[in-house]
């Protein structure tokens, strides 16, 4: 998917919400775990109910790499269905990958040809020959954490190296890089405070901001210092959304948990 038709969708559905798939068999509703495939079955009741509340999905792969390969199925059932069934919507692989180029283009052929997500979500430490392999893929994204929404964040990308926080020096480099142009950032909506710096190294870059809801961080806040001309922005909700209930009325709950969010979203939009 290109980012014209992301930013399309965002406007159809006045809505720029990606919904966390982090499914852990201990939170899910009970009657579930009875189905031959009950990670799919969360997700497909969650995707049928909330597709047209987001513009975006992203099922983080620790929580099915968690469960060996009925884990790894359920994710190719996932990305399947969502491909075949909700084509417009924005998929992301939330893996954090990144290595030596080689072992780059490996996990990039995985997430982008033998899943077929849009974009893939990747770990910038080990500098650039590790993250332009994953650039090389046309229509493709790659998501770099920039400044993560953890306490951790503190230990490395906002300490100072040659006077400038490493995190903005992640930022520029990572513009001098081959096909730097299908690059998009991880910021977290609990560090709401930067967003103002971030966007004057890139200003045009769509920002994936998860954090909001389960870990306290604040839409309006995000949406005021983080927002460019075409948005730029696809906030994240995983806990706050998926497990609003865990009883058989489930994904009904996830979408009223999602349409609160989306209203807001409508609401900021139309300002
Ligand atoms: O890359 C991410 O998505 C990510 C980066 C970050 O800085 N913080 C962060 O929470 N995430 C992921 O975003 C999701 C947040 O989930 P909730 O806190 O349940 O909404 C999880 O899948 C995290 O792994």
């Amino acid at each position: 998917m290109t980012t014209n038709q992301l930013v399309q969708e965002i406007n159809k559905k006045k809505s720029f919400l990606c919904i966390g798939l982090d499914v852990d068999l201990n939170k899910i509703p009970q009657h579930l775990l009875k189905e031959e495939d009950p990670i799919f079955a969360f997700n497909k009741a969650i995707i049928d109910a909330t597709h047209y509340l987001c513009v975006a999905y992203k099922p983080n792969t620790a929580f099915y790499e968690a469960y060996g390969l009925k884990g790894w199925k359920a994710l190719e059932k996932t990305i399947n269905y969502l491909n075949e069934k909700y084509p417009e919507i924005f998929t992301i692989a939330d893996a954090k990958r990144g290595d030596i180029g080689n072992t780059s283009t490996m996990y990039a052929k995985a997430f982008f040809e033998d899943l077929a997500f849009d974009s893939v979500t990747v770990a910038p430490y080990m500098g650039k020959d590790s993250v332009e392999p994953f650039l090389a893929f046309e229509d493709k994204h790659t998501i770099m954490l920039a400044l993560t929404s953890n306490a951790g964040a503190f230990d490395f990308q906002t300490k100072t190296v040659e006077g400038k926080e490493l995190y903005k020096q992640v930022l520029e480099t990572s513009k001098t890089w081959e096909n730097s142009e299908n690059l998009m950032y991880v910021v977290g909506a609990t560090k709401a405070e930067y967003f103002a710096d971030i966007r004057q190294i890139i200003p045009d870059s769509f920002l994936l901001v998860p954090g909001v809801g389960a870990q306290g961080g604040n839409l309006q806040d995000v949406c005021k210092y983080g927002m460019n001309d075409s948005v730029g922005l696809l906030i994240n909700s995983s806990r706050g959304i998926i497990y609003a209930s865990s009883q058989e009325d489930f994904a009904q709950a996830a979408a009223n948990k999602a349409e609160e969010l989306q209203k807001e979203m409508a609401l900021i939009l139309n300002q």
